[in-house]
């Protein structure tokens, strides 16, 4: 089932998703044939992961404009829909650009689905020379094909290192309050026959206190120019276990996750998610009723506690501003190019 699909006249025009509120339940699909369904999906996580809502927002732009709707709003709407991965803002912006410039909206969208596909292809290719032999492998959150074109960013790696007769264990944190890993990442790894094995995020520390990890790869939503890495909250906690335990922690991302114009980490806006995502649990309550909540979306690791930046361009190591910067503005992936 495609996880995003557009659809023309006179099925549609429509931005066709993969559900993924509903995963592992159901495959539903959720039709969105206006602006705002995409802005809902969106807020909604029914499409999510920093590369594919990149991609997804690039629709969005690119619907309003074959319905013939306020384009610039449309955009507005999109890159508003949520704050911290800095794909949401740049698809919508990019399908905008190509509009105003008089191009097609919907080819460009189209332009940043393969391009991100192409990008997912190359970091799996320079992403396993980092994974040893008999590697056992501990992620975060979901980077397959949920959340990135073609089989992923971190996960694309670890398929990869499957494929090579290399990985022994991907150890898949559930990933609270929503469950991207368990419910998500656990779904396409055994699509992919990995295999696999499900934790509650509090048992991480005791797997690196028994030496069962060798590596975590896990993706990102904004990486700031020092080199700080926003990803799914639970992240820098990974980061600091991994220093203790002295084991890489790899971050694999396209360069259109990269955000020179993001000074430092303390600069990403980092989404606060309704309460009720951590009060209550399949329509039960797991709190007392009115018990304040924090609950944001992300956090932010120093770049200094990540071994490697894995981009569609090659392996950045050590990570600081000066690596990061040499990067310049992500250009264009041309096919002959890819892996
Ligand atoms: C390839 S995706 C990297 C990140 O986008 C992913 O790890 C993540 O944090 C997604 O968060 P989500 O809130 O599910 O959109």
């Amino acid at each position: 089932m495609d996880v995003l699909r557009w659809s023309d006249p006179p099925e549609g025009p429509a931005l066709l998703l993969l559900d993924q509120t509903r995963l592992p339940r159901e495959e539903a699909v959720l039709v969105c044939r206006d602006v705002p369904a995409v802005v809902r999906a969106v807020r909604e996580l029914a499409v999510r992961g920093a590369p594919l809502l990149g991609i997804a927002a690039g629709y969005g732009v690119a619907l309003a404009a074959a319905l013939g709707e306020d384009v610039e709003a449309a955009a507005r709407a999109l890159a508003g829909a949520r704050p911290t991965a800095v794909n949401l803002a740049r698809g919508a912006e990019r399908v905008l650009r190509a509009h105003r410039e008089g191009r097609p909206a919907l080819a460009e969208a189209h332009a940043i689905a393969d391009e991100e596909a192409a990008a997912s292809a190359r970091m799996a290719a320079h992403g396993l020379e980092l994974v040893p032999e008999g590697g056992r492998v501990l992620t975060h959150c979901n980077t397959g094909a949920l959340a990135a074109g073609g089989d992923g960013t971190a996960l694309g790696v670890v398929i990869a290192a499957h494929r090579a007769g290399r990985l022994t264990m991907l150890w898949v944190d559930e990933t609270r309050p929503l469950l991207q890993g368990a419910r998500l990442t656990a779904y396409e790894a055994a699509r992919h026959g990995l295999p696999h094995t499900v934790l509650p995020d509090g048992a991480a520390a005791s797997l690196f206190a028994a030496g069962e990890v060798d590596l975590v790869v896990l993706g990102a939503d904004r990486i700031a120019r020092d080199g700080s890495v926003a990803n799914k909250v639970g992240t820098y906690s990974l980061a600091v276990l991994a220093r203790h335990h002295g084991v890489p922690f790899v971050v694999v991302a396209p360069t259109s996750t990269v955000d020179l114009a993001t000074r430092t980490g303390g600069d990403i806006p980092i989404e606060l998610r309704d309460p009720g995502e951590v009060t209550a649990f399949a329509g039960q309550p797991t709190a007392p009723l009115g018990s304040p909540v924090y609950n944001p979306a992300f956090d932010v690791t120093p770049g200094d506690l990540v071994t490697a930046i894995v981009t569609e361009r090659g392996v950045i190591a050590p990570v600081n501003e000066g690596n990061l910067a040499a990067l310049g503005d992500p250009p264009p992936i041309s096919d002959d190019e890819g892996s």
